[in-house]
C-alpha cells in the first residue's frame, strides 16, 4: 500500500487522516512510526506557520515528503481564542477535558446566538526538494453548554454542527471527514495526491 507520513503526535488526528486517506488507497504513518522522539516547538503565529514548521522539520529529518496539520478552535465571543493555542489552552499537560472545561466556563454567561465558532485546519506539505505549501479548511459550528458524544477528540464533544444537527463527537470518523476542517483542507489536495507523493 502507498504510504503517507504525517508529522503528528495526536492519535485523534491520525484517525481522522486514516479515514480520509484510506479510501483513496493510502496507509498513514505518524511520528509514532517514523520518529518517536521528534517534538517540534510550535513558535509560529498562525496555523500555517506552525504546520510548515512541523512538516519541514520531519521532511528534512527523513529526506522525504511529509504532511503536517496545525489546527484549532476559534470562538467568536472569545476574540478567536483558543486559536493556535487550542492544544494547550488549559495548560501544558494538553488535556482535552481541562480544555473543554475552560471554554465552557468562559462562555458560561454567553447566549446561544453568540456562541458561534469554527474549527480551522492548515495542512502543510514539505519535501527535501520542492517549496513547501499549505492549504486551509474550516468548519462552522456553535459551542454547546455541555459535552455530548463519544467519538473524535479534542473539542468535538462541545462543538455542535448545525449542518448535521449533531455534535461533532456524535459523527462517525467518516461522517466527520466529509464536513470537517481537516476534510475540507484535504479536498484541495486530493486531486493530485499521486502526482505529489508518487511521481514515477
Ligand atoms: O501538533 P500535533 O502533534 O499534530 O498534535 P496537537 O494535538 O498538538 O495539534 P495542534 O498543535 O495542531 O493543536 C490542535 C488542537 O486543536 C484542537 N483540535 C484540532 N482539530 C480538532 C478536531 O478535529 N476536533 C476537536 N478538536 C480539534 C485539539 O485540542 C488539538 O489538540
Ligand atoms: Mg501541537
Amino acid at each position: 500500500m502507498k504510504k503517507i507520513i504525517i508529522a503528528t503526535q495526536n492519535k485523534g488526528k491520525a484517525k481522522d487522516f486514516e479515514a480520509l486517506f484510506g479510501p483513496l488507497g493510502y496507509e498513514i504513518l505518524t511520528l509514532h512510526d517514523v520518529a518517536e522522539d521528534m517534538d517540534v516547538e510550535e513558535t509560529g503565529s498562525t496555523f500555517e506557520e506552525n504546520a510548515l514548521l512541523k512538516a519541514t522539520a520531519l521532511a528534512n529529518h527523513l529526506q522525504t515528503i511529509v504532511i503536517a496539520d496545525d489546527s484549532g478552535l476559534e470562538i467568536d465571543a472569545l476574540d478567536g481564542r483558543p486559536g493556535i493555542y487550542s492544544a494547550r489552552y488549559a495548560g501544558e499537560a494538553k488535556s482535552d477535558e481541562a480544555n473543554m472545561e475552560k471554554v465552557l466556563k468562559e462562555l458560561e454567561n454567553v447566549k446561544e446566538s453568540d456562541r458561534t465558532a469554527r474549527f480551522v485546519c492548515a495542512i502543510a506539505v514539505a519535501s527535501p526538494s520542492n517549496e513547501p505549501f499549505t492549504m486551509r479548511g474550516t468548519c462552522e459550528g456553535i459551542i454547546a453548554t455541555e459535552r455530548k458524544g463519544e467519538n473524535g477528540f479534542g473539542y468535538d464533544p462541545i462543538f455542535f454542527v448545525p449542518a448535521e444537527n449533531k455534535m461533532m463527537a456524535e459523527l462517525t470518523t467518516e461522517q466527520k471527514g466529509a464536513i470537517s476542517h481537516r476534510g475540507n483542507a484535504l479536498k484541495k489536495l486530493a486531486s493530485n495526491l499521486d502526482d505529489l507523493f508518487f511521481k514515477a
